[in-house]
């Protein structure tokens, strides 16, 4: 009998529908080779639900993702909403769903394709076979934190990370290690904050749990560093919600481009899969956004929260086979292509490939 699954799809802001609208591409071809349906039912949120209901994060998308298998999400975001009020600004109604699903887990896997070893910013031989994890914490530290103001005069914000909260994404970074290379690096302030020294202390409690973990802590200022110096020294990098954004974003330069680096958010009944990029306001409508970051994100979904595991593999399988080939989109048109595509033909050329394998 066939497997039906219910996906929640948001398109968002900028190059969100476009990116996503390929990986929905994409799951379909993989689909038809494999014994499973997906429903798509779509839900409005950030930038384009403000100006339709008034509100970046309306009811109906919260629920309407509570009620699916699995979250399909694009980026929201833009200059015309930068100047709004904060509970009327797409970035709000994304901590909001994060919070709402009880998404405090994000994971953003960081390779390099063989085929985009010169893309990247660093030197090929640093960069071979760099396989890294980051476990951002989502719904805490100083992006939930209070007291936050700014009146005109003073700004500030709060951050704030309870023992519980730190214990239960460390107990996710110690898990995925354990199907890795056993390698926790947990990186923080300590060496000023004192909500890093609990995280630290707390970190090094849960550590005992997993003996065969090795676990090292980093100061995130070195970690920016160590990051482009040998990003091949990490495996899992286990950090907050600052951190973990600034880092993630820093790494997908170790892979070659921001488009590339998908992500998973995880915790609560619902997954939630996107791209760690954002709406990109500045090529969107253009057809040259990279999809493949949305595409992996989708990958990520058959994987994760779906359990497909031979789909999950066939579009990761036609991804490489793509960029051996010789696609690419425009931000990677320098580095080895033979054929530069817009976003729709990437998309369109990895489901054929999909369906082909
Ligand atoms: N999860 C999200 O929805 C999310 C994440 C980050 C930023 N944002 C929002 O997006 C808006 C723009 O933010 P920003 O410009 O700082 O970051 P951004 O990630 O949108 O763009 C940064 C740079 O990377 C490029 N880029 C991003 N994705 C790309 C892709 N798939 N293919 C090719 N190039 C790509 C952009 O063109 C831009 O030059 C802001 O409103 C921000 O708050 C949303
Ligand atoms: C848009 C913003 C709220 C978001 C974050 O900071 O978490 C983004 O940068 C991300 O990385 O998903
Ligand atoms: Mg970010």
């Amino acid at each position: 009998m066939k497997k039906i699954y219910n996906i929640a799809v948001i398109r968002g802001d900028g190059i969100g529908p476009e990116i996503v609208d390929e990986a929905i591409k994409v799951l379909d071809s993989v689909c038809a080779k494999e014994n499973f349906e997906l429903r798509y039912e779509d839900y409005l949120m950030g930038g384009v639900a403000y100006d339709f209901k008034g509100t970046p994060l309306p009811d109906e998308t919260i629920e309407g993702c509570l009620k699916s298998d699995a979250v399909l999400f694009g980026a929201i975001g833009g200059q015309k909403w930068d100047t709004l009020p904060r509970e009327f600004r797409p970035e709000t109604g994304l901590l909001k769903l994060r919070k709402s699903l009880g998404l405090f887990a994000n994971l953003r896997p960081t390779s390099v394709f063989d085929e985009l070893l010169d893309a990247s910013t660093l030197k090929p031989e640093v960069l071979k076979g760099v396989d890294l994890f980051v476990v951002r914490e989502l719904t805490g530290g100083i992006y939930f934190g209070e007291p936050r103001a700014n009146d005109g005069f003073t700004g500030y914000n709060t951050m704030i990370y309870t023992k519980p909260e730190i214990e239960r994404i460390a107990h996710v970074a110690f898990e995925s290690a354990m199907k890795r290379r056993k390698e926790v690096c947990s990186v923080d302030k300590a060496n000023v904050l004192e909500v890093s020294q609990l995280w630290r202390d707390t970190v090094n409690e849960v550590a005992k749990e997993y003996p065969e973990v090795t676990l090292t802590h980093m100061y995130v200022d070195n970690a920016a560093m160590q990051l482009v110096r040998n990003p091949r020294q990490f495996d899992v990098i286990l950090t907050g919600n600052i951190f973990g954004d600034i880092l993630s974003d820093e790494a997908s330069m170790i892979s070659g481009s921001i488009g590339l680096l998908p992500s998973a958010s995880i915790g609560g009944k619902v997954g939630l899969f996107e791209p760690i990029h954002g709406s990109a306001p500045d090529i969107a409508g253009q057809g040259i956004a990279n999809p493949l970051a949305t595409i992996l994100s989708a990958s990520m979904m058959l994987r994760f929260a779906l359990g497909e595991i031979k789909a999950a593999d066939r579009i990761e399988s036609a991804i490489k086979k793509v960029l051996q080939d010789g696609y690419r989109t425009k931000d990677l048109a320098n580095y080895g292509a033979k054929e530069v595509c817009s976003t729709t033909q990437m998309g369109s050329i990895i489901a054929d490939y999909v369906s082909k394998l």
